[in-house]
């Protein structure tokens, strides 16, 4: 796998790359209903992989794997697994949200060309991690870190990217044959689309509402907050 896009150490972010790195940022969004089918080339893929692979770790542990899942049978089972933890989860809406919560499209594992499960080993770097000895969560939060490399890379590809987290984990651990210590971190849906949507889709379909940044900021303590 090549260093197609690392630049030079300690290079200066000009104006114009400031502004195209915020435009990537800004422009990320979660894909379910756009998908083409079309394949991602290979040198893409490498591309966001790289970028995913050059992500901050605890003590440098690099605990991800990513599982590159086109197989069809194995795509319509983790949908069937989607299906059912979706109607389990409509249950757990009342009345209106819940025909609203049924309306929403929530993955595009059959739509996209390629799906991506992102993982996290619990064990890789040995029982002791620099890091990770009083918060051992940490892994899975550089795993996290990879999955969002990963999302905005494929951005700036013009690559759509879907997070499906409505499957049980141990189903989909157990159909990505995961060894033991291994789970799943990110379940992804990945493609070229029609388009990028503007706003969030959860935002456009008015299930919910971006908050106000003041609202999420405090000075020192939670006991003063800003907004
Ligand atoms: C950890 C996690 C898990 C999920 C998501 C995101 C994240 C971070 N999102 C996508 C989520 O709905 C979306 O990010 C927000 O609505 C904001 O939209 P943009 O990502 O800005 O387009 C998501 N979307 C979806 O349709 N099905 C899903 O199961 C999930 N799961």
């Amino acid at each position: 796998m090549s260093h197609t896009k690392q630049t030079e150490p300690q290079a200066d972010i000009d104006e114009l790359a400031r502004e195209h790195f915020y435009q990537v940022l800004y422009g990320r969004r979660d894909v379910r209903n756009q998908f083409l089918p079309d394949p991602v080339p290979d040198d893409v893929l490498t591309n966001i992989l790289h970028a995913a692979h050059h992500a901050p770790s605890v003590g440098l542990s690099q605990p991800w794997n990513f599982i590159l899942i086109r197989n069809p049978e194995l795509r319509n089972q983790i949908y069937s697994a989607f299906c059912q933890a979706n109607d389990e989860a409509a249950q757990m809406f009342e009345g209106d949200r819940r025909s609203q919560y049924q309306s929403l499209k929530l993955q595009g594992i059959l739509d996209a060309p390629l799906n991506v499960c992102i993982t996290c080993d619990r064990n890789r770097g040995g029982p002791v991690v620099l890091g990770k000895t009083h918060q051992p969560e940490m892994d899975l939060y550089s795993t996290v870190c990879a999955v969002q490399n990963f999302w905005l890379s494929a951005r700036a590809e013009n690559v759509g990217v879907g997070w499906v987290s409505i499957i049980n984990k141990n189903k989909l651990a157990g159909l990505l044959k995961l060894p033991e210590g291994v789970v799943p971190v990110a379940y992804l849906c990945v493609g070229y689309v029609s388009e990028f949507l503007t706003k969030p889709e959860l935002e456009l379909s008015n299930w919910e509402k971006r908050k106000q940044l003041e609202e999420m900021i405090f000075d020192d303590t939670w006991a003063n907050r800003k907004g």
